[in-house]
Order: C-alpha cells, then sequence, then structure tokens
C-alpha cells in the first residue's frame, strides 16, 4: 500500500517510563476507512499506544505519522485533536443535567466558552446535524432526555455522537462495549462499522466476542511490542497468542 493510504503509520514507537519500557519499537499502521482491533493482556501497552498517538504521552523514540508524511509525534494533544484524532476515554464524558441534544449542540460549538455557546442560538443547519448525528446513533428518539437519564450504552452512543460531530478522521477508542449489555455491544459494532466507511478507527478491547464479531484485522500486543497482526482465525490459531493472551483467559 502506498505511504498516503495510512492514514496512520507508527515506526518504532518506544515509550520509557523511567527505566520501564511500556511501549517497544512498536510499528503499527492504520489504513483510512479501516476498523482496527488492538488486543493483549493486561499491561501490554495498549492504552499506552493511543495515549501516544494523541500526544498524550510523548514517545521516547520513534514516530507516528499522519496521512503518509506528517510527524505527529512531537506535537501537543490539542494540536493532534484540531488535525481530526479524536480520542475517547472508557467514562463518558457529556454533561448529565443537559438534555441529549444540548450535549450535542455543546459539542459542535466546541471551539467556544460552554456558557457563551449555551446562548447562542442554533442555526437550522446546525439542528439538522445535531439530528443526522443522533440518528445515526440511535438516539433521535431522545433528543429532550436528560443525558443522566440515559442507559450506560447509550451514554457511550451519545460521547461517540459528539466527538463525530467534529468530522474527525481517526477515532480512538479504549475499550467502548465494557459495561454494555450483549444488545448495546453488538449496537455498538454496528455503529463502528458505519462510522469507519468516514473515519479511520482504533478499538483497544478486552470483549473477545465483540472483536470476533467486527473485526477484519487484529492487532496483539505483548510487553510493548507487536505479537502478530491478521485475522482473528489467525490469530486464535497462533501459539504463542495462545500462551500469553487466549490461554491466559482460558485457564
Ligand atoms: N505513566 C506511566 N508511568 C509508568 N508506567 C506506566 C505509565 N503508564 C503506563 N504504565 C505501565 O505501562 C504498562 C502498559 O500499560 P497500558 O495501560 O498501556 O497497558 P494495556 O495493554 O492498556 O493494559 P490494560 O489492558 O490492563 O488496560 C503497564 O505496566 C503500566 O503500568
Amino acid at each position: 500500500m502506498a505511504q498516503a493510504e495510512w492514514i496512520l503509520s507508527c515506526e518504532k514507537l518506544t515509550v520509557d517510563f523511567d527505566g520501564f519500557v511500556a511501549v517497544n519499537q512498536m510499528d503499527f499502521r492504520l489504513a483510512r476507512g479501516e476498523l482496527r482491533f488492538l488486543i493483549g493482556p493486561n499491561g501490554a501497552g495498549k492504552t499506552t499506544m493511543l495515549d501516544m498517538i494523541c500526544g498524550k504521552t510523548k514517545p521516547t523514540s520513534g514516530k507516528v505519522l499522519y496521512g503518509g508524511t506528517m510527524d505527529i509525534s512531537r506535537k501537543k494533544e490539542h494540536q493532534i485533536a484540531s488535525l481530526g484524532i479524536a480520542r475517547k476515554f472508557q467514562a463518558p464524558s457529556i454533561f448529565q443535567p443537559l438534555s441529549v441534544f444540548e450535549n450535542m449542540e455543546l459539542a459542535l460549538k466546541q471551539n467556544r466558552s460552554v456558557w457563551a455557546s449555551l446562548f447562542r442560538p442554533t442555526t437550522s443547519e446546525q439542528r439538522e446535524r445535531i439530528m443526522a448525528g443522533l440518528a445515526l446513533i440511535g438516539l433521535d428518539g431522545k433528543a429532550q432526555l436528560r443525558a443522566g437519564s440515559l442507559s450506560h450504552g447509550e451514554k457511550q452512543w451519545l460521547e461517540i455522537g459528539m466527538m463525530l460531530l467534529q468530522e474527525p478522521t481517526v477515532l480512538l477508542l479504549d475499550e467502548p462495549v465494557a459495561g454494555m449489555t450483549d444488545v448495546e455491544t453488538m449496537k455498538t459494532g454496528e455503529l463502528l462499522m458505519t462510522i469507519k466507511e468516514n473515519c479511520s478507527v482504533v478499538v483497544v478491547e478486552h470483549d473477545m466476542e465483540f472483536v470476533r464479531a467486527f473485526s477484519s484485522t487484529v492487532t496483539v500486543m505483548h510487553e510493548g511490542s507487536l505479537l502478530k497482526e491478521g485475522t482473528m482465525e489467525d490469530i486464535q490459531s497462533d501459539q504463542r497468542v495462545a500462551e500469553v493472551y487466549l490461554g491466559q483467559k482460558a485457564g
């Protein structure tokens, strides 16, 4: 694949936390329009990889190329976010007392202060974008409900919907289905399959049923390094993966 087709390419990415090498010479490439799952046992370095991509943690060495050419590994977190790399953490950061619609309004006007944007009238074009976003995440029928009254899964979807209003190019998700019901988990997978048409997605995940159902390529990390990359079938039939990860889970 030509370099420009990789929306992200991490090359020999390494971070050393005072002598503890959490990620070690990690190569990771993400194609445009791809939904990639990043798995591995606890402490493998998955979250740290996302932290380095979004600028929360600075790599000790190696680089992250965005769009094939731009080295973003020394850029600040807000600069990386404004380039279109969005990071969602496990706990949803929504405004519980506000309605679902108001949360979306705030996200749309994110570059202004919370109070200023609340009192600025929403245009009909913005209203349409919000309703289209709510339809995508399945919350169009709940626009006027208080966000705090939503189920755990619905809150996660709302946060994803809010992030999508910023039209990111890459979405980084850390265990998005943790704590969800089976039905919510499947709906989330379907949502991600739709999202990836316009935005590449990286999902750090422990839920193997979820990964099996929605993955094409899976990246396995172990002790900070790449252990294996391939389809779920490739991963499951790999002896080393069984030993370090699936074997650990099974036994
Ligand atoms: N800021 C830090 N300082 C020191 N050590 C850190 C720091 N951040 C992470 N680590 C260590 O780096 C290793 C990798 O952590 P990381 O959270 O990336 O793993 P993970 O694969 O996401 O694990 P889990 O699946 O349990 O979330 C762990 O041993 C962790 O304790």
